[in-house]
């Protein structure tokens, strides 16, 4: 039983330009293979989360959409995410990366969170890849710029120091309660790599008949107790009952493809058993609504 008075338990925003480890970082704390991971900036672009959780207490990750210039509508919303999401938390990580140096997107983001009031961590990633000698001046570069509550030097890949880092963030959490159950996968990062890899089935398999306007919500998505089984629900949304029945093919047949590729790429990628439970609904005019884009994952235009 955990000592109530104790546990401590919290929401952590992470922040930091693209490529600088947030996933590798998420992936490490929270000990699952969980976001994907790639070279390619820009792989997470919705706010997303993984839970840790030990007998002290529980942080609740926030991957926040990276904070960069605007360039369209929608951007502005994630930008906007961003910065709400950076208000509502207890705590800021802001990740930067020791080998690539200051650049001007760590300006940006500092600029912004001086709009904020949440305490902010600066957490100096991939020092394995840099010399000792040349890691103080770094820092002194970035506390020059912002008042941080804590520097903590990481290396997300080998796990170097992240062990402080996690006391560090659990004695800066309030008491509180224990908000997810300790093994449950919930609103993880993958959530948006599956419905993009489940979409991007239903377009090769149906080409032109239907339009690239679907959309895929994963709705549900939980790992079975001590079994490395994933339970994924979702919904492909369609804009007119005709698409729908395309879809969904003769006896089910088209849908039943989509399944099966979209299962067995999933399975790889995540490196588990995965049971994919598929929908089809039609939602009309989804693109014009907010609310709706909201919940389709504040996805930017291409
Ligand atoms: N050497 C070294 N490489 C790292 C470390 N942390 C992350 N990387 C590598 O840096 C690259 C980017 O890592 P990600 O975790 O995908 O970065 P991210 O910040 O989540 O990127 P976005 O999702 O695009 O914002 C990957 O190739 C990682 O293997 C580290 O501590 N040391």
């Amino acid at each position: 039983m955990q000592n109530q008075n104790n546990f401590r338990s919290g929401f952590v925003a992470l922040i930091g330009r693209p490529n600088v480890g947030k996933s590798t970082l998420m992936n490490y704390l929270v000990g699952q293979k969980i976001a994907i991971m790639s070279d390619k900036p820009q792989t997470t672009r919705n706010k997303i989360r993984g839970v840790y959780t030990d007998e002290r207490g529980q942080i609740v990750f926030l991957d926040t959409p990276g904070i960069h210039k605007p360039h369209s509508k929608l951007g502005e919303l994630l930008v906007q995410t961003a910065q709400n999401a950076l208000d509502e938390v207890d705590l800021v990580l802001f990740l930067v990366d020791a080998a690539e140096g200051m650049g001007p997107g760590d300006r940006f983001i500092m600029e912004n969170l001086k709009k904020v009031k949440t305490p902010v961590f600066l957490v100096v990633n991939k020092i394995d890849q840099v010399h000792p000698d040349d890691l103080l001046p770094l820092i002194d570069q970035y506390r020059r710029l912002f008042s941080f509550k804590e520097v903590v030097p990481i290396s997300a890949l080998q796990g170097n120091n992240t062990s402080t880092l996690l006391e560090l963030i659990l004695k800066e959490l309030p008491p509180g309660p224990q908000y997810y159950p300790a093994d449950q996968v919930t609103d993880h990062p993958e959530r948006f790599i599956v419905a993009e890899l489940i979409r991007e089935k239903v377009l090769q398999l149906t080409r032109e008949e239907i339009p690239h306007s679907v959309a895929v919500v994963v709705e549900e998505m939980s790992k079975r107790a001590n079994r490395n089984l994933i339970d994924i629900r979702a919904t492909i949304f369609t804009e007119r009952p005709s698409q729908k029945g395309i879809l969904i093919g003769k006896k089910g047949s088209l849908l039943k493809e989509v399944g099966k590729r979209a299962r067995e790429e999933l399975e790889r990628l995540l490196g588990s058993q995965i049971f994919l439970d598929l929908w089809v609904k039609v939602k009309k005019d989804w693109r014009n609504e907010e609310m709706l884009l909201r919940q389709f994952g504040y996805r930017e235009e291409e």
